[in-house]
């Protein structure tokens, strides 16, 4: 199924990060592909349409509001557009305005009428080395974009020292310890570095336990789940339940868990209110834990959470 599908990618990233230099970069690296883009700019003019290296008619602009909240329709009549044009994309390359939230972009593409057209192959993250830290204390929406990213593109490198760099990656993966972050300049990203990092790939092999951001209370919380069997139908109801009521606190969730009555592992995966949790097929997952990235979260309240899934007479097989 997934040959037929359309990849999308997502760039995100704060006002003049990069995203639409990655943008280009990458589509001149796709250039033998069929490409389009879809533009999100805040105000009602779009620049960036005509800064993008593709051909004008490959271009959609979405603009005068935000593509995670006020232009979910518009976006949606989008998809449905290019995916009964005669002749499909393969790769549809999002650019979300600067304030987007991801995580509301990304959940547009769990919903089964749009994932059946379109599978999302990597959330990039575009970060302005230089104002990264100002961006993360003063913005909100900057501790979403990291939280939900694949991929984090740490641009502007050579304007910043290498020691502050290196910090700078390590703070990143403080908050987002599921993402690769790359250093670069100019948006410099090569789509092999892009494929190793699928948003489907398993990744949480390299996963480090992380401590609270000093500035922003935006963090991650490791849950070890080797030892315990999940209720598939109560997680599922729980954890709708809290995506519903603390969205705007859990950024995301990402992991494998056992359910019981099945042999497989199960990936858990929410975005935005989105949740999806699907066996998987792939034999190379790691042992069951799960992440949540969130605002404000304690360990304690996330780990009662998950209790209420749990099914205590299943034994692990
Ligand atoms: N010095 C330097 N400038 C860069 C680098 N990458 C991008 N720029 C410049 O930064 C400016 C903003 O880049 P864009 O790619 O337009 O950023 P954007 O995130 O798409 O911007 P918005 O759409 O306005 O949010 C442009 O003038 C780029 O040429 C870099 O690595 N170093």
């Amino acid at each position: 199924m997934d040959t037929k599908r359309i990849n999308v990618f997502i760039l995100t990233g704060f006002l003049g990060a990069g995203k639409t230099t990655v943008l280009n970069n990458l589509l001149q690296q796709y250039a033998r592909e069929n490409n389009m883009v879809i533009e999100n700019e805040f105000g009602a003019a779009s620049v960036d349409g005509g800064l993008v290296n593709v051909r004008q008619d490959r271009v959609f602009e979405l603009n005068n509001g935000c593509i995670c909240c006020s232009l979910g329709e518009e976006l949606y009549s989008v998809l449905r557009e290019i995916a009964q044009m005669p002749t499909p994309p393969e790769n549809v390359f999002i650019e979300a305005s600067g304030l987007a939230d991801p995580g509301a972009l990304a959940s547009v593409f769990v919903m089964e009428t749009v994932s059946e057209y379109f599978v999302v192959k990597s959330v990039i993250g575009i970060v302005d080395a230089v104002l990264f830290e100002d961006s993360l204390v003063e913005v909100p929406e900057a501790g979403r974009q990291l939280a939900i990213a694949d991929l984090i593109v740490l641009n502007k490198e050579a304007m910043v020292a290498k020691d502050y760099t290196h910090s700078l990656v390590q703070r990143i993966k403080r908050i987002n310890p599921l993402s690769v972050v790359y250093p670069t300049n100019y948006g410099n990203i090569s789509t092999e570095l892009l494929a190793q990092h699928f948003t489907e790939a398993p990744q949480l092999l390299t996963y480090k336990e992380t401590q609270s951001h000093e500035h922003s209370d935006v963090k991650s919380i490791l849950l070890d789940f080797k030892e315990v069997v999940f209720d598939l139908g109560r997680l599922r109801s729980i954890l709708t339940v809290s995506l519903f009521l603390h969205y705007h606190q859990i950024y995301r969730i990402k992991g494998y868990v056992h359910i019981n009555g099945s042999k497989r592992l199960h990936l858990v995966q929410s975005v935005g209110q989105q949740l999806s949790i699907s066996p998987v097929h792939r034999n190379e997952v790691q042992d069951p834990f799960l992440v949540v990235i969130g605002k404000g979260l304690t360990r304690k309240g996330i780990e009662k959470l998950f209790s209420k899934g749990f099914d205590h007479e299943a034994m692990v097989k």
